[in-house]
């Protein structure tokens, strides 16, 4: 997936984003950070068609998304949107086999692999035993994890995931992250946004660190997260120590008296 020069923003505003050219690199985890406001979601939603770029481009295998039947995209690029709204009364297997929808016929009923790809993308987010209930009746942890489910069903070759662990307790966000590392280990690329620095730095085989609609830097995780970086991109104060190879985020305390 390729981002070339892309300028994004709603309406008349000013725009979000500005002249943004990102290569997204196949068959691993990019994750994108940044600071509340700085256009992860706006970049994210451009490079999914649910928002028309001012002006650049988004290359999926070479071809340009905004031109591509719908259908044909869904087949290639699964999205989860931040805040979905989910459909009154429907089950979470049911949410979960709307993933399936781009790979059926216009009056087409669920096939085997429909089924095997459904009750894999249920087992993936530990959700096989809630299957049946009302998703308005989950908690919002369940409830992200199914929506995750339908995204993995929909078994694309890309996956555009934003704030995938939102109303995460940790263990289910690690669960999550697991999963969804699992996908690039059979060849998918995946852009996730995500706001736990610590988390991301640990998944992610690229980071791209956003600022005011711009990439501020991006690379290894190793090499972009540094205190230097925390301070001028985010006002953090911050200490970052490696495990694993990876950045940890110890923000500074600032202790009254
Ligand atoms: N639907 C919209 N209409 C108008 N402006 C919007 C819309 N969505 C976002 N914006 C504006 O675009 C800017 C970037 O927002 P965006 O949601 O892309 O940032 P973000 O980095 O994802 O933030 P956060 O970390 O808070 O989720 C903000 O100033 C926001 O007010």
């Amino acid at each position: 997936m390729h981002v070339e020069n892309i300028t994004l923003g709603y309406g008349a505003d000013a725009p979000v984003v500005t002249g943004l050219t990102l290569e997204v690199p196949a068959g691993q985890l990019t994750a994108v950070v940044g600071p509340n406001g700085s256009g992860k979601s706006t970049l994210l939603r451009g490079m999914s068609r649910l928002l028309t770029p001012h002006s650049g481009q988004v290359l999926l295998d070479g071809k340009d998304i905004h031109k591509l039947p719908a259908r044909e995209l869904a087949r290639k690029l699964g999205v989860l949107p931040q805040g979905p709204v989910t459909p009154e009364g429907i089950t979470a297997a049911e949410l979960v086999s709307r993933g399936r929808h781009p790979h059926r016929g216009l009056f087409g009923r669920l096939t085997s692999d429909d089924d095997t790809a459904i009750d894999e993308a249920l087992a993936a987010v530990e959700l096989t035993e809630l299957r049946e209930r009302p998703v308005d009746q989950l908690s919002g942890g369940q409830r992200q994890r199914v929506w995750i489910a339908m995204v993995l069903a929909q078994g694309t070759q890309h996956l555009l995931l934003d704030e995938p662990t939102t109303y995460l307790d940790l263990a289910h966000a690690v669960d999550v992250m697991n999963v969804v590392h699992a996908a690039t280990a059979s060849g998918r690329t995946v852009v996730a946004v995500l706001h736990d620095l610590t988390l991301a730095a640990q998944y992610a085989d690229h980071l791209v660190v956003m600022a005011e609609g711009r990439i501020a830097a991006e690379g290894r995780p190793v090499d972009v997260l540094t205190e230097k970086l925390l301070g001028e991109v985010f006002g953090l104060q911050a200490t970052v120590v490696e495990v694993r190879g990876a950045p940890v985020v110890v923000p500074d305390r600032r202790l009254a008296g």
